[in-house]
């Protein structure tokens, strides 16, 4: 049984305005979110991932179907039950929340006070959640003496404070330079493995894509238009709207701007070949190119790595007879991925 089920979930808002239309923000969404999972929502601004993280923590109520959190359907249980299930899922922030006016330890302990633990057991457990983030020796301090990185560890060691079975990150590192990103999702790597937290993660950023995510959903106006294990949604994504936010955050595609300019600079045919751990290598390209007699510039390249399994991407202008391209196109076709650049 998933840790997280959703079946034929919904949300629609009122309009802003009188005579208005209803936002639809999720749209019929089913999904499942197995234990142990570390799950990448991804999609462009608008697209509905904040709000199905909200109607998973219970925030907000879903406008019509189910959401089961270890087979108990939130949206059929009294607020009372469903406040119980919520301490079970902990939440981090872009912007991290915490409290201005409470120390760090005071901040990480908040929950467990909440929760109405004694002062003995909320003293051992925010000691060892500061030895977890690595910030002891700021537990006296308060959150405006922090760096950015420092306050995401406190927000980590608040959520985890009361031992939650589920972490949602709304964009949480987001906020942060490349380093301290690399630090946090560090962190979050371990809250994984070390505890076997499921872990929600939205974000728009391929860095934790590539760092933590095992599965991955891609949504679209408020429906997920495709799913899966991460490299195989981004080295091969098959909806024509995750190619194109695949496209936009992977490394090596040209943006469509970037093959106006390249075709402003090369005359000939410009097509991106695609490569995956596993495919023919790049030689079979060049061999069969200079099989059929086609010339060739390499105009744009990248390689992404998830997590050790490799795929990349390479754009040439081709010249030379159009048959004898169309001749190579063919057979490497038959070994790879060939798409016109910018299609
Ligand atoms: N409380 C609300 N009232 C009305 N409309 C809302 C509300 N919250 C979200 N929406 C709308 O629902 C849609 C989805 O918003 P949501 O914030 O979930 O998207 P998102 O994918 O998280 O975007 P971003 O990446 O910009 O945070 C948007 O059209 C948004 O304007």
């Amino acid at each position: 049984m998933a840790l997280i089920s959703l079946t034929n979930v919904s949300k629609t808002y009122p309009p802003a305005e009188r005579g208005g239309e209803r936002v639809i923000a999720i749209d019929d969404v089913t999904l499942d979110i197995e234990k142990g999972d570390v799950y990448g929502i991804i999609g462009y601004s608008g697209a509905g991932k904040s709000t199905l993280v909200r109607l998973i923590n219970a925030l907000e109520r879903t406008t019509s179907g189910a959401i089961r959190i270890d087979g108990r359907d939130m949206t059929a249980l009294p607020e009372r039950d469903v406040r119980r299930i919520r301490l079970g899922i902990g939440m981090i922030f872009q912007q991290f929340n915490l409290f201005n006016s409470k120390t760090v330890f005071n901040n990480i302990a908040y929950p467990l006070r909440v929760a109405g633990a004694d002062k003995k057991t909320i003293a051992s457990r925010v000691d060892e959640l500061l030895s977890f983030v690595g910030l002891t020796d700021k537990a006296r301090n308060y959150p405006e003496q922090l760096s950015g990185g420092q306050k995401q560890r406190v927000g980590i060691a608040r959520a985890l404070a009361a031992s939650p079975s589920i972490l949602l990150a709304d964009e949480a590192t987001s906020a942060l330079d490349p380093e301290t990103t690399s630090e946090v999702l560090a962190l979050l790597k371990r809250v994984n493995t070390e505890f076997g937290i499921t872990i929600v993660v939205i974000t728009h950023e391929m860095d934790v894509i590539q760092t933590l995510a095992t599965k991955v959903a891609v949504m679209d106006a408020g429906r997920i238009v495709e799913r899966g294990d991460v490299f195989e949604v981004f080295s091969n994504p098959q909806q024509a709207s995750s190619k194109r936010f695949v496209s936009t955050v992977v490394q090596g595609v040209p943006s469509r701007d970037e093959v106006l300019t390249l075709r402003q600079r090369h005359r000939g045919r410009i097509v991106t070949f695609s490569f995956r751990d596993g495919d023919v290598s790049q030689s079979v390209v060049f061999a069969e190119l200079a099989r059929a007699n086609v010339g060739f510039e390499i105009v744009y390249g990248g390689i992404n790595d998830i997590q050790g399994q490799v795929f990349g991407h390479l754009t040439l202008a081709l010249s030379g007879a159009a048959t004898n391209q169309e001749e190579a196109l063919t057979n490497i076709r038959s070994h790879i991925t060939v798409t016109e650049a910018g299609l």
